[in-house]
């Protein structure tokens, strides 16, 4: 592609020779080819302009960077924008030039996977060739591999979507992550429809305060929807009534479901342990729905998928049939097992404080005897939350079990102290594989287990080394060991 073909995205029009040929684009020096244009971002770590002579060396046609670098060179035009990471995006998405034609991104604290998975199914089950991505990974027709990020860096992502395309793939959902929103991963990407699930404390080692972190999912329906775009909204939140002004605002078409919700209304729910029955009121016809999940929570994500599916053409009657099939996203209050007494062990992805909330209230309806908690938090990561996260479990479950979850670099037996702090009563037991071990060994008849913060990993990275761990694999070996 000839560099004048960006005008629009790049000020390039009559400013360089129109010879200049381009063959890709990249923010990663390391990756430049000859041919690419480079992208020099201030990153959080490191300042991206420092490698644009590194670039240039490997062959870059032109480098893009934000208006006050200090970059020159004699060879290559040195283009500055006011937004780098935008730039990157639209570039990425032109190379590419594909995408499934139907798309849709969900954001908010909780429930973006789920939501994500479950509207892939949706679509799977009205016979559309569909495909999910994020925090688990990218899952299409042939295809369920893991990724890295929640969503994508724009290059690989545009790469992905147009391999989609490349497929046959009409439909895919995909997270909007809060990183992904405020650093443009997204941007380029042709949405049909958006959701929200809910806000609650996150990523507070990034975002200033919780206003700037709603501000950035807002970022869905202010900067990437079109106007007059479906916005699905989760209406029974604390956040609900601000996310709908701020999307009624930007001119998108919201569509609120829940208990609050006008588009798909929930009735009814009467929960149980490994399913609910929901009944849904949707445009003045009631819909009974047998859906085959334990947790309130679960009902929210569900209706977000459910009203994602519909707004994009599919029938709401078909919808709302195929959540009688879903099936839940790999570690998302996943049923691993039950002791021979019937109490149930679920392994969960709750690693913030409103997830843990929502968690631990969600299996109190059907749980007869105590609610047992096994949870810890991650090393490196947002260390406010975890006095809260010790508040709610001792308020919300009768036995908590403070262990670790990912310490990374930090000593593990100080990241459960600041959680003990707040947690009364709480056992401390740092070895998770001994934690599982002796929760499960206290299970009587109608207690719950649920086994907290690791969800789908496969890891417990203890400073800079990740040794193979798996929730679901320690379940099921105490649960052997506690029957034998
Ligand atoms: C904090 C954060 O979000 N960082 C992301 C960000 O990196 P950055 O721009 O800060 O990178 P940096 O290391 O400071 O480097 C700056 C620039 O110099 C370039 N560079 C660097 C070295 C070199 O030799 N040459 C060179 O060109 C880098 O390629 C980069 O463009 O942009 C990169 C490309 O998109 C991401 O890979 C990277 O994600 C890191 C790995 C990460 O861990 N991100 C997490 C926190 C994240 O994004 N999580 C969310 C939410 C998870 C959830 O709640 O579900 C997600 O979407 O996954
Ligand atoms: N709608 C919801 N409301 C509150 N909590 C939820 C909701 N959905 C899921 N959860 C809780 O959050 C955990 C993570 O769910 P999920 O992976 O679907 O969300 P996510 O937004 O993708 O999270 P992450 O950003 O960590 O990837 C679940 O295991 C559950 O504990
Ligand atoms: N995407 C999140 C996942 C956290 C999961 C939890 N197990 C932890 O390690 O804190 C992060 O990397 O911060
Ligand atoms: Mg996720």
């Amino acid at each position: 592609m000839k560099l004048k073909e960006l005008a629009g995205i790049l000020p390039v029009e009559g400013t360089f020779p129109d010879e200049v040929e381009t063959g890709g684009v990249t923010s990663d020096s390391r990756r430049v080819g000859p041919g690419d244009i480079f992208v020099a971002l201030q990153g959080t770590k490191v300042d991206g302009t420092a490698y644009a002579a590194d670039a240039e060396k490997r062959g870059a046609a032109a480098i893009v960077a934000g208006k006050d670098a200090a970059i020159t060179s004699d060879r290559v035009p040195v283009i500055l924008v006011d937004d780098p990471r935008h730039a990157l995006a639209m570039m990425a998405a032109r190379f590419a030039a594909r995408q499934p034609e139907t798309m849709v991104a969900v954001t908010g604290t909780s429930g973006k996977t789920s939501v994500a998975a479950f509207t892939r199914q949706i679509w799977e089950q009205a016979g559309l060739a569909a495909a999910s991505i994020g925090t688990t990974g990218v899952v299409a027709p042939g295809r369920n591999e893991y990724g890295s990020l929640t969503t994508p860096d724009p290059v690989e992502l545009h790469r992905l979507l147009a391999e989609l395309a490349d497929a046959g793939v009409t439909h895919a959902s995909m997270e909007a992550s809060s990183h992904g929103l405020d650093q443009r991963r997204l941007d380029g990407v042709k949405l049909a429809a958006g959701g929200f699930t809910n806000l609650g404390r996150d990523h507070m080692d990034y975002h200033p305060t919780v206003e700037e972190y709603h501000r950035a999912k807002l970022r869905l329906f202010d900067a990437l929807l079109p106007k007059g775009a479906p916005a699905v909204i989760f209406a029974d939140d604390k956040w609900s009534a601000p996310t709908i002004e701020a999307a009624r605002v930007a001119g998108v078409n919201v569509l609120t479901v829940g208990r609050h919700g006008d588009f798909l209304q929930i009735k009814r729910v009467e929960h149980g342990r490994f399913r609910q029955q929901v009944e849904i009121e949707a445009d003045g016809v009631f819909y009974e729905i047998d859906l085959p999940l334990a947790g309130d929570f679960q009902v929210c994500n569900a209706l977000v998928a459910a009203g994602l599916a519909i707004s994009t053409g599919t029938p709401t009657a078909k919808a709302l049939a195929a959540l009688e099939k879903l099936q839940g996203a790999p570690g998302r209050l996943d049923l691993v097992g039950t002791t021979a007494e019937g109490a149930p062990v679920y392994v969960d992805y709750a690693h913030k404080p409103d997830a843990l909330e929502n968690v631990l209230a969600s299996v109190r309806p059907f749980t007869t005897g105590r609610v047992v908690v096994v949870f810890g938090c991650g090393g490196d990561r947002d260390r406010g939350k975890r006095p809260i996260m010790g508040e709610i479990a001792t308020r919300l479950a009768d036995v908590a079990i403070v262990t670790d979850d990912n310490p990374r670099s930090e000593v593990p037996k100080e990241i459960r102290a600041a959680i003990l702090a707040a947690a009364p009563g709480a056992i401390e037991i740092g070895d998770r594989r001994q934690a599982i071990r002796e929760a499960v060994a206290m299970l009587h008849a109608g207690d719950t287990l649920i086994v907290a913060g690791k969800g789908h990993e496969e890891g417990q990275t203890v400073g800079a080394e990740t040794l193979p761990f798996s929730d679901h694999e320690e379940v099921r070996r105490a649960l052997k060991e506690h029957t034998a």
